[in-house]
């Protein structure tokens, strides 16, 4: 068989949830293109509602799209929807465990649901991979909690597939931990299987992740090799106090100006495209009469922010892979 050259392919995916009785109609995903090259350690980082779990739902078959099209492992989901997913392991981001099952059981369960023939099963080497094996017969409610994601990673991978996606898979795990997961998930990646990862922390993808796609307000705002992002998200931000308060942010030209409280508002600009001279210039062009200054890191949000803002006003050459 040949190999697809892209882990999963998505093409102008909408995802919109209806009105329910008090909440208006939601479109999480507005027209999603994204693909995951087939050995890819691939990031996708947005804070919180972005459409992160919307779009691993999707490919994971609980939640099912609007519009748009998306291969996995060259299957199209809508013709081909069981070998679409047989070729995806899903680690989900809520610690979900069966109490009534040992690991061991666990897998095995999990080995027979997939079709997993006796002899091909894995069950011993997973446990052992994933620290598991002295609580091999332990009933999982007797699990840390820490145990308890990796038994799921295990489960994910029982049936050997070529893709596996993590959501937030280090959400609510102590540093140790985190550590022997992210050594675990490198050496299945080094062995050949496509990872997605979705968090929310930049580091986290930073440290593993060879490229990164950032997706806010169900949009992909980059999608870069992590070096390249890293260099693009090199950001200030400039907090101006103007000697009249002002209630709203002032219209700056080239910037995107957001109000703070007391009267004073801030700017993000990339360091490598503007300088705070040319901050301070178009503030100033704006009519604004300048008190006071600061500078500061950005947080993420503002670092999104200031990355949707430049990807609207200008053609983006990083935002596709070539
Ligand atoms: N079942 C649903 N019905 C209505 N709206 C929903 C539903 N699920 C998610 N949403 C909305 O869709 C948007 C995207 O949510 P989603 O859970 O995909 O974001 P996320 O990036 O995964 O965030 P988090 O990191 O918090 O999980 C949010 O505004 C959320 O409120």
């Amino acid at each position: 068989m040949t190999l697809p050259d892209d882990a999963i392919s998505i093409k102008g995916l909408v995802k919109t949830y209806p009105a329910g009785r008090k909440s208006p109609a939601k479109q999480a995903l507005k027209g999603v293109d994204l693909t995951i090259p087939r050995g890819a350690m691939f990031g996708l980082l947005g804070p919180n509602g972005a459409g992160k779990s919307t779009l691993i739902n999707i490919l994971a078959g609980v939640t099912v799209k609007t519009e748009g099209e998306v291969t996995i492992w060259g299957r199209d989901i809508d013709r081909e929807p069981r070998n679409a997913r047989a070729a995806l392991g899903v680690v989900a981001q809520e610690i979900t465990a069966d109490v009534f099952f040992t690991p061991r059981e666990s897998l095995e369960v999990q080995a027979g649901f997939y079709g997993v023939p006796k002899a091909e099963r894995r069950t011993d080497e997973l446990l052992e991979a994933l620290g598991l094996a002295d609580k091999a017969e332990a009933y999982v409610r007797q699990l840390s909690g820490g145990m308890k994601r990796r038994l799921m990673i295990a489960k994910a991978l029982v049936h050997n597939p070529p893709v596996l996606i993590l959501d937030e898979p280090t959400a609510g795990v102590d540093v140790e931990l985190r550590r022997q997961l992210w050594a675990y998930v490198r050496r299945i990646n080094a062995e050949g299987v496509t990872v997605l990862l979705t968090t929310h922390y930049l580091e986290e993808a930073q440290e593993l992740c060879d490229r990164i796609a950032i997706v806010n307000h169900g949009e992909i705002v980059a999608n870069a090799t992590t070096p390249e992002l890293l260099r693009r998200l090199d950001t200030r931000n400039v907090v101006v106090t103007p000697e009249e308060p002002l209630e709203t942010a002032p219209e700056i030209s080239g910037f995107e100006a957001r109000s703070r409280p007391g009267g004073a508002f801030s700017i993000t600009y990339k360091t490598g495209q503007s300088s705070v001279e040319q901050v301070l210039m178009a503030v100033r062009a704006a009519g604004v009469r300048i008190r006071d200054i600061a500078t500061e890191d950005p947080d993420l949000e503002d670092v999104f922010l200031a990355l949707t803002y430049a990807d609207k006003s200008k053609m983006d050459p990083t935002r596709d892979r070539a």
